[in-house]
Formats: C-alpha cells, sequence, structure tokens
C-alpha cells in the first residue's frame, strides 16, 4: 500500500498551463476520485504520478520517496486504462501473464499470481479464452487481473468503466467497490461521472480549470459544496441556481420577489445565487414552519417510478427541478406551491464561492 503526496504540481504543454499548483495527499489503502469535466486535467494528473507525463514543475513522493524523475516501472504503480487494449491472440491466462515474464517472474510464480487474481476477480473459467470470446465487461476484468498481478502498491484507474454499457459499468463499478475493500490497496480512480465518483470514492477531487475545487468525502462534497461549480457538477438532476438580493438589513429576496425568512447571517448586501437541490424541494402540502413558498408553473413531468421530476418556472421566469413523490398526481400546466428550508439552500456569491447558512 503506498501514499500518493504532491506538493505544488503544475504542468504545462508548451505555453498551455494544464495542472496549477495542485498539492494533494492520497492515504495508504484510500480510494481516492478525481473527478471533473472534460479537459479538466484529472488525465493528465494521473498520467504524471504514473510517471507517464513529466512533472513540469513540484513533486511526487511515494511512500516518502521522491519519485518524479522515476521511471514507471519503478514506481510500483499500476495502471488500468479505458482502452483496455489486450492481445487479441493470446488468452486470458496469457494476458494477464505477459507482463510479468518481462520482469523475469519465474514461471511457478507466475501460475500462482494469476490463479489468485482470476479468483478474486471470478473469473478462473475464463482463462482459457481470447478476448474475442469475452464480453465487453470480461475484458475489463482481464485488464484489471493484469493490473493486480503485478502486485502494485497502487492503482491508477483511467476512466476504466467509461466502454461498458449502462448495465454493465454498474455492475463492474460494484465489483471494484467489494475489490477495493478486499485488496485495501491504494486506488486513483478518473472519472467524469459523479455517480461512479459518489459511489466508489473515499474522498473525491473535484477539478476544474487546471485547479481542485474542493476535496472530501462524498458526501462532503454533495452537502457542502465549496462552490457553485462543485454544487452543480454533483448530484442529478443537478442543483436549481436562483438569483437573490441580500437587501442592505440581511433580508434576503428572490428574483419572483419571496421574502425569505432565514437566520442571521455574515453576507454583505448584494446579489447572490441560492441553490437549492431538487430533492430539497417539497410540492405543496404543508410547507412547514421555517419554509420558503413559491408560486410554480409546472412544464415537464417526468416520472420515473420511484420519484417524478417536476420541470418548473418561478414567476419571474427562472426555472427550477422539483422532486415529488412516485405517485404525485401533478400534470404538466398545473400550478403548484413549491417550498424548501433555509437549513437546506446554499449562498454563491458573484466568484462562485459557497456561503453555507449554517
Ligand atoms: N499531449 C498534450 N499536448 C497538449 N495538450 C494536452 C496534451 N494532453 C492533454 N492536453 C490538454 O490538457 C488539458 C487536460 O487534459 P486531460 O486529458 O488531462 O483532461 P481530462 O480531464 O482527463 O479530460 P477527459 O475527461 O476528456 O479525458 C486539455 O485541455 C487537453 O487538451
Amino acid at each position: 500500500m503506498a501514499e500518493i503526496k504532491l506538493e505544488n504540481v503544475s504542468k504545462s504543454f508548451g505555453n498551455v498551463k494544464v495542472i496549477e499548483d495542485i498539492s494533494l495527499t492520497v492515504g495508504s489503502g484510500e480510494l481516492v476520485v478525481f473527478l471533473g469535466p472534460s479537459g479538466s486535467g484529472k488525465s493528465t494528473l494521473l498520467r504524471m504520478i504514473a510517471g507517464l507525463e513529466a512533472i513540469t514543475s513540484g513533486t511526487l513522493s511515494i511512500n516518502g520517496v521522491r519519485s518524479e524523475r522515476l521511471a514507471p516501472g519503478q514506481r510500483g504503480l499500476a495502471m488500468v486504462f479505458q482502452n483496455y487494449a489486450l492481445y487479441p491472440h493470446m488468452t486470458v491466462r496469457e494476458n494477464m501473464a505477459f507482463g510479468l515474464r518481462n520482469i523475469g517472474i519465474s514461471n511457478s510464480d507466475i501460475d500462482v499470481r494469476v490463479a489468485e487474481a482470476a479468483r478474486m476477480l471470478e473469473m478462473e473459467n475464463l482463462l482459457g479464452r481470447r478476448p474475442a470470446q469475452l464480453s465487453g465487461g470480461q475484458r475489463q476484468r482481464v485488464a484489471i487481473g493484469r493490473a493486480i498481478v503485478k502486485d502494485p502498491t497502487a492503482f491508477l484507474l483511467d476512466e476504466p468503466l467509461s466502454n461498458l454499457d449502462a448495465a454493465l459499468r454498474v455492475r463492474t463499478r460494484v465489483e471494484l467497490a467489494e475489490l477495493h475493500q478486499r485488496m485495501k490497496t491504494t486506488m486513483i480512480y478518473v472519472t467524469h461521472d459523479q455517480t461512479e465518483a459518489m459511489t466508489l470514492a473515499d474522498r473525491i477531487v473535484v477539478l476544474n480549470n487546471c485547479r481542485i475545487e474542493q476535496v472530501g468525502t462524498p458526501m462532503e462534497v454533495y452537502l457542502k459544496p465549496a462552490s457553485r461549480f462543485v454544487a452543480g457538477f454533483v448530484g442529478s438532476p443537478a442543483m436549481n441556481f436562483l438569483p437573490v438580493d441580500v437587501l442592505s438589513g440581511g433580508q434576503m429576496r428572490l428574483g419572483d420577489g419571496t421574502e425569505l425568512e432565514t437566520a442571521s447571517h455574515p453576507l454583505g448586501p448584494g446579489r447572490f445565487e441560492l441553490g437549492v437541490r431538487p430533492e430539497a424541494i417539497r410540492v405543496g402540502g404543508n410547507a412547514g414552519a421555517s419554509a420558503q413558498v413559491c408560486e410554480a408553473k409546472v412544464g415537464v413531468v417526468e416520472r420515473l417510478g420511484d420519484r417524478t421530476l417536476l420541470y418548473c418556472t418561478l414567476k419571474d421566469g427562472t426555472d427550477v427541478i422539483a422532486q415529488d413523490a412516485g405517485r404525485c398526481n401533478v400534470q404538466p400546466g398545473d400550478m403548484v406551491i413549491i417550498s424548501f428550508d433555509t437549513s437546506s439552500v446554499h449562498l454563491f456569491d458573484q466568484e462562485g464561492k459557497a456561503h453555507h447558512l449554517q
């Protein structure tokens, strides 16, 4: 198991900065997910840890050993890519053994390691097959097996599930979570899929625009997003953002004129955005004592079985998605009363920084 520490790491391709001053410690045995939109620098950061890209400035330590100048093979890490690139003419067993032959491990040792990895991944019955005789999920398992047999101190996984169809992604995600629980090996996992990040991570590192926006457990990132970006990126459907004016006396007023009841807060007067998640909005019924109430017109009604999403518009034209019960009777075109508790809202200033009211 490895502790991986980045200090003030930056990366430029020519004049273009793609990673700016990132410091981060991945604890031994931890599963950390790098989450961010396309182009945010996730893969570049992972490839620098693997040694596939040079670090422009800053340091990388693996278990306390300065490693930024070590060749990839000397770092003790194993990488699993999105395109698993198995050798088509080799069996599963040979694909898994190949990397070990190259580094001079004895045949008997190789047999033991391959058998152990195959048992762990429940693919003993597949060892004699060639890649063309496997499903996409099974091929990805072989790619993970190829990493496991190297007995690395950490796994680096770059979007390992993105070539799989939706159902297989979910199954393989659960298998990966189980694998991490059993092996307890340090893992860094790159994805742009917030569900993968939420379900797999011990901690999520949210990247945007070459920088870290937030590092936290999935629930910290979800409940206390540090910025508007994180708030909008994590959670599905996304958080609603409503323009709100903070008045000089501290009162808050939504764009549709609704006055919000808030506890005292330290914000100065100005224009903010109020963030409220669809599931924090109640539709109709008893709003509760500290609820904020607005009138909304329902546009589209999406019935998902266990819940219903209502795409609504407030009087000032602001769009809001509210989540209601699966069996709700609301129809498109209905006027509804929506309410939310100020304890469940977030405020974002003009720079996108979050202010939590409690
Ligand atoms: N070899 C390269 N030369 C020049 N620019 C590069 C190179 N590799 C990556 N970049 C740029 O660096 C930025 C970060 O790329 P990176 O692949 O790390 O992003 P990412 O977050 O992993 O995105 P994706 O989810 O699309 O893979 C992008 O703007 C990309 O165009």
